[in-house]
């Protein structure tokens, strides 16, 4: 029964279903293609420090390779913060509200070390693509325009409009990229039915008994703050230290940040409703734990801090992740600061974290320097009506038919979505692959690598997806599940 459940229509659509099959040699050029994006080492090391080069190389090498998007007549495509794109895909059915789909072509550093192929080589192993980017995020942006072009190479002519908005500086901020580009388009007046980015995934082997994977569209996103904590004190000689230094007290106000977590929040939400919609997939006693959440949540919200994946959905995360002190070594310091990245939980927000985080210093010598907040991103819909919610459910039920569940989520990192909340309220997080845990360390980690055949599967799936789109979709009456 919940196979049926969602949007209904591929007997009104007009055209023809194109197929999604494609030839040797498609399948050949479309995974060349990939190492190619791979090859261009388009970092971003800080929001000042993009490599520019590779970035404007990165223009070219999307207009080489997909020609066909660049010279249809219906396809509008404009470069905008100099190295971003924006694409427009005029439907014939203006009734129909557009969508967009995000990429985005910067990626974080890859020192060499550690990496068993060099991770701007592109270089294909054991049927692996290997490099920087190919989670995060060049097999989203290369399999959208992929399959764009190959449905334009059939033919397709779209009845719903989209965007599709790739932007180049994601990984430092997306002010120059993804803003830009929603500000053009909110100048324009366009309102969008949806967006689809990155930030989820098919989850396979994440939850501990769990054996089935199972799609996590994500719905909402942590906010964020970065605080800088600095503490002042008067410099003098080492021989005669005072009784306690900058460094000894900012010590140990970050200490008391680590080792001091945040409330866990677990109760209500998209994690509570993935929950109750993942208990049939587990073992007894499991199942039983997860159907009854109104009596066993203080032992599942316990459960979900244990693991290093999981704590981040239940509760508001504290990482220390610069401390800088010091000038010489027989000088007392003058000066300490660190950072802290804070990833906010939905049910909080950035005055509620900073009260909490004041509270557990509790040192009035800390100073307290807010660097950059936003809060946790709105709950988008996934109910039965939620258009961009159902044609990812059903896609997904068409091109992994072995996945049973697909259920909503929190994004625990960011994502460029979030700079189109002011033209929609559908904003879904999600990446048509799998995804164990192993490979989940390799994202801004080593040996970030995907599978030809999922690189494949990715492009069939936005191939299948953008057909979906422009199907009349028509609330379908709830069915109970059985
Ligand atoms: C039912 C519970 C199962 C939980 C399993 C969770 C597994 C996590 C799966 C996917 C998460 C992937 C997140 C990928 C998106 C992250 C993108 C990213 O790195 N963004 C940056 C943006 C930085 C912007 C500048 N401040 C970030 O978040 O740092
Ligand atoms: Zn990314
Ligand atoms: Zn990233």
């Amino acid at each position: 029964v919940s196979r049926s459940k969602g949007l209904r229509g591929t007997e009104s659509q007009r055209e023809p279903r194109i197929p999604s099959q494609f030839s040797q040699e498609q399948r050949i050029a479309m995974k060349e293609a990939l190492k190619g994006a791979i090859q261009i080492p388009t970092v971003s090391f800080s929001p000042k420090e993009l490599n520019t080069t590779a970035l404007a190389e990165f223009g070219e090498y999307i207009r080489k390779v997909f020609p066909t998007v660049f010279h249809t007549s219906f396809i509008r495509h404009e470069v905008v913060g100099n190295y971003s794109h924006l694409f427009t895909i005029k439907g014939s059915d203006p009734s129909m509200q557009p969508y967009m789909l995000l990429a985005h072509i910067d990626v974080v550093p890859a020192p060499d070390k550690g990496w068993d192929v060099p991770p701007f080589s592109g270089l294909e192993r054991d049927g692996f693509i290997y490099g920087r980017g190919t989670l995060d995020n060049k097999n989203s942006l290369m399999a959208i325009l992929q399959a764009l072009e190959l449905l334009l190479i059939r033919n397709y002519i779209p009845r719903r409009s989209f965007f599709i908005a790739l932007g180049h500086d994601e990984e430092v901020s997306g002010i120059n990229g993804a803003q830009k580009i929603s500000a053009l388009l909110q100048a324009r007046g366009v309102q969008l039915a949806f967006v689809v980015d990155e930030g989820s995934f098919i989850l396979d082997g994440f939850l501990p008994n769990l054996k089935k994977p199972f799609a996590m569209v994500s719905v909402s996103e942590k906010g964020a703050i970065n605080l800088r904590l600095q503490v002042n004190m008067t410099p003098g000689h080492s021989s005669a230290p005072p009784k306690e230094t900058s460094i000894g007290i900012l010590a140990a106000a970050v200490s008391r940040l680590e080792q001091t977590p945040m409330p866990n929040m677990f109760g209500s939400g998209p994690l509570r409703m993935a929950l109750e919609q993942l208990a049939n997939e587990f073992p007894f006693p499991t199942n039983i734990v997860l159907n009854n959440l109104w009596l066993f949540r203080p032992l599942v919200s316990r459960l979900m801090e244990r693991n290093y994946v999981t704590n981040p959905m239940v509760r508001t995360t504290a990482a220390l992740t610069m401390f800088n002190a010091g000038i010489k070594e027989n000088v007392i310091p003058p000066v300490a600061e660190a950072i802290i990245n804070f990833r906010i939980h939905p049910a909080q927000t950035v005055q509620e974290v900073l009260k909490l985080a004041k509270d557990i210093v509790a040192d009035d010598r800390v100073q307290f320097h807010v660097l950059d907040a936003f809060d946790p991103l709105p709950i988008s819909p996934s109910d039965d009506q939620a258009l961009g919610y159902q044609l990812l459910r059903q896609t997904i039920q068409s091109v992994f038919p072995e996945v049973n569940i697909v259920a909503p989520g929190t994004c625990i990192g960011n994502t460029d979505s979030r700079h189109y909340l002011n033209l929609t309220t559908g904003i879904y997080r999600f990446n048509p692959v799998y995804l164990q845990p192993q490979s989940f360390s390799s994202i801004h980690g080593i040996n970030e690598k995907i599978s030809v055949e999922a690189y494949e599967t990715q492009v069939k799936f936005i191939f299948e997806f953008i057909q979906n789109g422009d199907t009349d979709v028509e609330p379908v009456p709830h069915l109970h599940e059985l």
